[in-house]
């Protein structure tokens, strides 16, 4: 087995460097988030080994393989996670008033973009022979998860805030996973997860310190790079939680053009709520830091990122930059792609395009610039969150006037076709 296009695991503060091939989460040398490890690779090894076309024609993320920090002859444990359409979005656009494109995530195996991330998870883990993983989720990741530990046989054990919406509490037991509802916030979740992988040993898949989650997200960038090849778009953009994700994708995005794949980056967009804003607030500066986080779009309800730092780089490489947009504006945005697309996001799926709503009324976005959206989770999960926004069935009886009331007497010579 081969782990040779993998270089070492760099701190992301102190430089130090650590062996690939072993279980390691942050730098010991740093109290942990600040020491969290990047994966170096050695480019020349996988240019080489990296034969696939970039023709359009993306099955799964592991047409990248060449690039995932996995032995080059393991067997992925997968479930057809990535590959995911590019749509064009014209009534979305006509809306927003620029030209839109969306990477329709939400059609992961598990509904969430973070399949990515736990296939390559999962696939370590198995490797490394570990029977059991854990994570702390605000729900997506833990029924991710649970999905993958299921399709390789592990034990899953998983801490989610006992708020989080019913779907996200069902979805990862009906994989089979123990699932520990806690009674706290997600960052209360998060830091009895990583005592209880100092305690137990478990395989921890939380991006925010396991070095290779965000391995598995940047596939997102391989694939919107061949996927836009032509026409690389102005912006590209994402929800922020703990930050990963859109670092994830920019670290894909950039390296495509480094090796010359493509010719330029987009510039990064990230949105948060008004509620959860912390990675907002560090881009820009802000001193005053609310660590509660509050909002309705669970999936980033995060108090304290853990990737801040790597979001913040992302942003400001690609010379773009974070914005905040309210929990109503999200709604809006959730139904709007909805009744326009045809796309079911959860909020966190649709707060980009709230995202792009407000960069286009503060001049962020021009009209003539190219924008792709990156839904990053399906709506199924969350169905009483978006009922707030649409609004009571119409309930009738079985009967015809019921139907007549609602819409008029029937023409019935217009139901045919002529
Ligand atoms: C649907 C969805 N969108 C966006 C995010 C934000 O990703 P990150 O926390 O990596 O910033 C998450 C989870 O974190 C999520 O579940
Ligand atoms: N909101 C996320 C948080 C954890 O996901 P990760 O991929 O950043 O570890 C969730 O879905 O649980």
């Amino acid at each position: 087995m081969a782990l040779d296009h993998v270089e070492t695991l760099e701190c992301t503060v102190c430089g130090a460097t650590y062996d690939p091939d072993q279980i390691i989460y942050t730098c010991p040398e740093h109290d942990g988030v600040a020491g969290i490890l990047e994966v170096v690779y050695d480019y020349d090894v996988i240019h080489d080994r990296f034969d696939a076309p970039l023709d359009g024609d993306i099955r799964s993320q592991w047409k990248y393989q060449a690039f995932l920090p996995v032995d080059t002859e393991a067997t992925p444990v997968a479930l057809n996670e990535g590959g995911t359409d590019l749509l064009d979005t014209p009534r979305l656009g006509a809306e927003l008033g620029v030209d839109i494109n969306v990477k329709n995530d939400g059609r992961n195996p598990t509904g969430c973009f973070k399949d990515r991330a736990t296939s390559v998870a999962v696939t370590k883990a198995r490797h490394a022979g570990q029977d059991v993983v854990t994570c702390a989720s605000t729900g997506n990741a833990a029924a991710s998860l649970a999905g993958y530990a299921a399709r390789a046989g592990l034990d899953c054990r998983i801490f989610v805030p006992e708020s989080a919406p019913e779907g996200k509490l069902v979805q990862p037991r009906v994989y089979g996973a123990d699932v520990l509802a806690v009674a706290g916030s997600y960052d209360e979740a998060y830091d009895l997860s990583m005592d209880v992988t100092d305690s137990y040993g478990w395989y921890n898949r939380n991006a925010a310190i396991n070095p290779f989650q965000i391995e598995g997200k940047r596939t997102v960038g391989h694939e919107l790079a061949e996927q836009t090849q032509d026409s690389i778009p102005d912006w590209v953009v994402f929800s922020m939680g703990d930050g990963c994700t859109i670092a994830g994708c920019w670290k894909g995005l950039r390296e495509f053009a480094e090796l010359g794949y493509v010719d330029d980056t987009p510039k990064m967009l990230g949105v948060q709520p008004e509620g959860a804003s912390a990675i907002h607030d560090a881009f820009h500066g802000h001193d005053e830091v609310d660590d509660v986080a509050d909002t309705l779009a669970d999936a980033v309800a995060v108090g304290r990122p853990r990737n801040t730092l790597k979001a913040c780089r992302a942003l400001a490489e690609s010379g773009g930059t974070a914005l905040t947009v309210t929990d109503d504006d999200i709604l809006a945005a959730e139904t709007l792609l909805g009744r326009a697309e045809g796309i079911y996001a959860e909020p966190a799926g649709a707060a980009p395009i709230a995202g792009i709503r407000r960069a286009r009324e503060q001049g962020i976005i021009s009209r003539d610039e190219s924008v792709v959206a990156v839904v990053t989770g399906i709506g199924l999960k969350d169905t009483a969150g978006a009922e707030r926004a649409v609004g009571d069935v119409i309930r009738i009886e079985p009967t015809l006037d019921d139907v007549t009331n609602q819409y008029g007497t029937a023409k019935k010579e217009r139901r045919g076709r002529s």
